[in-house]
């Protein structure tokens, strides 16, 4: 079953077609990953998709689960990004961005707000409902940070972590939110070995454990063809392949694409 589809989603900026008739099925349960050279167009089909951007031309499409287990299709095209984190997709960035001032549980408790079920009165008041509200977000996140690992440093400073550490944080964050899909854009930038092998095992974990369904941006081919389903691949915006790993590895137009040489490439 699809939870995630873009039907013939394109993005320009002025002259650069950045994103060309994307289609992207993203079934549940799946880790999927986008991959492609820089400037390819793939943070781009990330920020239609969580609304940053309004698409061209083109819709996005979400199928969540309610909370009475009924699934919907939802047309999400060009709706707020709250509203979009809302519905069941987080995201994490290129560019960590976490309150680095704030300890790792602070962190993770912002990104919770929006689950909380009080309003701002009840908060200023410190009416029981905010309390038992608050003390539940607690919890929560203490749950949370036990299954990522994190529960001994809550309280630390965000800025004091490792730089692996800081991008678990930063995925804390985001499941932290209660999303059915989660977006990751390049998890693994900026790893060393180590760390890379410790973010493979993480994103395994939350899709066995927590049975999320991921969509990853990756340069790092190694992690892109060890854990993923499938496999998009685009160039100058344009969709040049999709399948497997092993499809992917073998197709002369991703060949042709990252190393910019002529592979025999069959029209
Ligand atoms: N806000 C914007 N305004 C104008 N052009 C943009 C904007 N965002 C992206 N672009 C252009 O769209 C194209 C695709 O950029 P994008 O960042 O999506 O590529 P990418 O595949 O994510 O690259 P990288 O792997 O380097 O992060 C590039 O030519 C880029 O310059």
């Amino acid at each position: 079953m699809s939870l995630l589809k873009t039907e013939n989603v394109v993005m320009q900026f002025g002259g650069v077609v950045a994103v060309n008739d994307l289609n992207i099925d993203i079934k549940k349960g799946e880790l999927a990953a986008l991959i492609g050279p820089n400037g390819a167009g793939k943070t781009t089909a990330f920020n239609v998709i969580t609304g940053v951007y309004a698409p061209t031309k083109g819709k996005v499409l979400f199928s969540p689960v309610d909370s009475v287990g009924v699934t919907n299709e939802i047309d999400i095209t060009a709706r707020k990004p709250n509203k979009i984190t809302n519905l069941g997709i987080a995201r994490t960035f290129q560019n960590i961005r976490l309150f680095k001032e704030l300890t790792v549980m602070e962190n993770v408790l912002v990104a919770t707000h929006q689950n909380v079920d009080f309003n701002f009165l009840s908060a200023t008041l410190r009416l029981p409902k905010a309390i038992r509200g608050e003390l539940k977000a607690k919890q929560d996140c203490e749950l949370l940070l036990d299954r990522m690992g994190l529960i001994d440093l809550k309280d630390e400073k965000a800025s004091s972590l490792p730089y692996g550490q800081q991008r678990h944080l930063e995925i804390a964050r985001a499941l932290a939110t209660d999303p059915q899909l989660l977006l990751l854009d390049e998890p693994a930038a900026g790893m060393n070995p180590q760390e890379t092998d410790e973010l493979t095992d993480l994103i395994l974990k939350l899709k066995t454990d927590f049975g999320l369904t991921i969509f990853m941006i990756e340069h790092h081919m190694d992690l892109v063809m060890e854990i993923s389903d499938h496999i998009y691949v685009l160039d100058f915006g344009c969709t040049i392949a999709k399948g497997t790993p092993d499809q992917i590895q073998n197709d002369p137009k991703v060949i042709e694409a990252y190393l910019g040489v002529d592979a025999d490439v069959e029209d």
